[in-house]
């Protein structure tokens, strides 16, 4: 076994596929941040005395607080009746097992459970950034990312599933980066394509029937700022060389104008598509890819990130103006769902909840008085039923295309798809 103090320099021990199962412990908060240990087979123990294998000085840590048995994949955490516990996914347990790459709670010490091969340069120190929270693996190899690219002047490509926080890493992005102009963000997928080159590149007084002034488009607005290009996969094949121009020269005209105009802005581009596929399809240019994706960042879903749902349950409820620990019952419902809208699902089930009380998907978090509902309040819960079950039957009867749904129901694709959004059912990748 050893102890060292890394923090970012990488750590990489191959694991002897024979040989009895390695584990890296490695303090990811409390006081100890960055101690780390490599341990090997057997049975460890983890607390305040000198003969631990991993000692702390964490005062709420008891002296000897939590064993950790090695099984290979798995680790058996078995809790040593400490003073303040020890905690899995935000419930208080006794014995449980985990697998690799799990964070368990002692007192105020966090500490994660890794392959010995696991490499651990580039994991940050911030389970908060610029409002993105996170506190697992994942989301802090993120926040390592975002915090080194971010003062770089290079396009980003986020990609990921709906509600990930792909805008949120955008903003993120453009937070760290010195900029001294604004964001501004343009959703490719919400303005009809007709009129997208006129937001985008801005327009002359009379360029076109009801440009009555002249407009700055979404690009001059970015200046000395970040053009954050949502759902980009959506942008006209006619648009894109244009667009792609403007990347390399910084050059433009606003429609109905022949002067050109200088921009210089920070691209960051999002999607929940595979542009590589629909660069085969020839639906998107390959030029444009290449200067778009010059460094790609992606998303993870929130299934693969377990850890984070307790810390992200409990900011949404305290956002909606409740207060709550939540109760092991409800963490274990909120941890075993998939989450197929991600984040903005998770809020939207706790919003629910929050307002709809016991009627709601997960009734451990309603309030314990039942609340009270005036005429507006019922409405609006009957109407948020009606619409979620009325889309989920539409969208299983077309087999997952939300354009047959929307054709079907009679509503324009870009309304349904908003629907879709609010309650979490966008399809994910692939989705049409
Ligand atoms: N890590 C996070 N911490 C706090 N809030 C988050 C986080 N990730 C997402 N959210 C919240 O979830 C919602 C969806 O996030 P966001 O719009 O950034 O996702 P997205 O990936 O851009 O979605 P889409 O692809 O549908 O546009 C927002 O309300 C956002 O504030």
């Amino acid at each position: 076994m050893s102890v060292s103090p890394p923090r970012t320099s990488p750590i990489t021990e191959k694991t002897d596929p024979d040989g009895p199962p390695r584990v890296r412990l490695l303090v990811l908060e409390g006081p100890d941040r960055g101690r780390s240990a490599l341990v090997e087979g057997g049975t460890v123990v983890v607390g305040t005395l000198p003969d631990c294998q991993l000692v702390l000085t964490d005062d709420t840590v008891s002296r000897q607080h939590v064993s950790l048995e090695l099984l290979g994949p798995r680790v058996r955490v078995r809790d040593l009746k400490s003073r303040n516990g020890t905690r899995y996914l935000g419930a208080r347990v006794e014995v449980v097992e985990v697998p690799l790459g799990a964070i368990v709670s002692l007192g105020k010490t966090r500490l994660a459970l890794l392959p010995a091969d696991a490499a651990l340069e580039r994991l940050s120190e911030q389970t908060e950034l610029a409002g993105l929270l996170g506190r697992s693996l994942a989301m802090r190899r993120l926040f390592a990312e975002v915090e080194r690219v971010a003062p770089v002047d290079i396009s980003v490509l986020i990609q990921g599933e709906t509600g990930t926080g792909k805008e949120g890493i955008a903003r993120a992005l453009h937070a760290l980066s010195g900029k001294t102009g604004a964001l501004r963000a343009f959703d490719c997928g919400a303005v009809p394509a007709s009129l997208l080159p006129g937001v985008l590149f801005g327009h002359a007084r009379g360029a076109f029937t009801g440009a009555v002034a002249d407009t700055p488009g979404a690009i001059e607005a970015a200046h000395e700022g970040t053009l954050f290009l949502d759902e980009v996969a959506e942008l006209p094949l006619e648009v894109q060389p244009t667009f792609l121009r403007v990347l390399e020269t910084g050059r433009f005209c606003r429609l109905g104008e022949t002067r050109e105009r200088h921009v210089r802005f920070r691209l960051v581009a999002a999607t929940h598509r595979d542009l590589t596929a629909a660069m085969k399809k020839g639906t998107f240019r390959p030029d444009l890819y290449h200067r778009l994706a010059s460094l790609v960042l992606h998303a993870p879903p929130l299934r693969e990130r377990l850890d984070d749902i307790p810390l992200l349950a409990e900011h949404f409820a305290r956002s909606f103006g409740a207060s709550l620990p939540l109760s092991p019952a409800s963490l274990a419902t909120l941890t075993a769902y998939h989450w197929p809208g991600n984040v903005r699902e998770l809020r939207n089930a706790v919003e629910r909840t929050l307002t709809l009380g016991a009627n709601a998907a997960l009734p451990e978090l309603a309030p314990p008085d039942g609340a009270k509902e005036d005429f507006h309040a019922a409405r609006e819960r009957v109407l948020l039923v009606f619409e979620r079950s009325y889309l989920e039957a539409q969208l299983a009867r077309h087999r997952g295309s939300a354009s047959a749904a929307a054709r079907d129901a009679g509503l324009a694709r870009s309304y349904f798809y908003r629907l879709l959004k609010t309650h979490g059912l966008l399809p994910g990748r692939g989705g049409s």
